[in-house]
């Protein structure tokens, strides 16, 4: 059995219900009140102390993927399985909003791979809408370079149904094949997605089946990230249920590849993801 993780801050106000844990900083479900869940949670999740948690909004930092050089572990940077200090918790009693502050320092978490002095701020505010910022400050006497992605796993009733709005036009990388391209029209899901788009949005997802719309909004990304492993892909990865691959689409912010961020000592940078939820009725 896995070691217990310490259980998330709750939100059930009158805007939302929320959860939110110290581990990654991590956003794990939003709803606003009266509507379904806008966040997948995989039905194989796991939590403990140190693994990833297959639900909500993990936090990619220092660095994306396998990283810019060979052997750079954990996938996706340390952020997302790191504990972070939760330094602020405020409510507006008026409008039902919660806000948690965590923060996440190189004391507090270091890397051979990322020996710089740092800190990470997420402010995660739940209310009628979601909004998620990451900021990272170089506390340090040298420059760094960061990738950094709030990997939102968006639920939907059936991947093979929904419809993306907002990215027509764009180029983008596609992992999948190894090859540059430029999207047309509305996206649309057929088989394994994992494209690295030169676009910040905004986008709108619509989903037929849960009959409902969800719009995406960022700030200071220079990409959307979109992936969805489909069916054999999916019995591959960790903590997926194994049904579970038509439920959600993976539509993060964030700074990669030629977008990587590069701060001067005292600089900071603020990454911003903010979710809407419209229903059909
Ligand atoms: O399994 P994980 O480490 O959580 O990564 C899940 C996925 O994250 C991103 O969307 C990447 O673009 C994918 O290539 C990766 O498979």
């Amino acid at each position: 059995m896995d070691a217990a993780l310490p259980p998330p801050h709750v939100v059930d106000t009158s805007a939302c219900t929320g959860e939110i844990h110290d581990q990654g900083a991590q956003v794990t479900r939003w709803a606003p009140r009266g509507a379904a869940p806008a966040l997948y949670v995989s039905s194989a999740v796991r939590l403990a102390p140190g693994r990833s948690i297959r639900a909500g909004i993990p936090v990619c930092w220092p660095w994306f993927g396998a990283g810019q050089r060979p052997g750079m572990e954990p996938a996706h940077g340390f952020a997302r399985t790191a504990r972070w200090a939760l330094v602020d918790r405020t409510e507006d009693a008026a409008t039902g909003e919660v806000t948690f502050v965590h923060r996440l320092t190189s004391d507090a978490a270091t890397s051979a791979h990322f020996p710089q002095p740092y800190a990470v701020e997420l402010r995660s505010r739940f209310g009628a809408t979601l909004e998620v910022s990451l900021t990272t400050t170089n506390t340090g006497p040298e420059p760094f370079e960061i990738d950094e992605a709030l990997h939102t796993y968006l639920a939907v009733g059936d991947v093979r149904e929904i419809a993306v709005e907002g990215l027509d036009g764009a180029a983008y990388f596609d992992k999948v094949t190894g090859t540059e391209k430029v999207h047309h029209g509305i996206l649309e899901f057929a088989g394994e997605t994992d494209s690295v788009f030169r676009s910040s949005g905004p986008v709108m997802l619509h989903d037929p089946g849960l009959e409902r719309r969800l719009i995406v909004r960022t700030e200071g990304a220079g990409n959307l990230v979109i992936w969805n492993p489909w069916d054999a892909k999916a019995r591959e990865v960790a903590d997926i249920g194994d049904d579970d691959w038509s439920q959600f689409v993976c539509i993060e912010a964030a700074n990669v590849l030629e977008n990587a961020v590069t701060l001067a000592p005292g600089e900071s940078h603020t990454l911003t993801y903010r979710l809407e939820l419209e229903s059909d009725d």
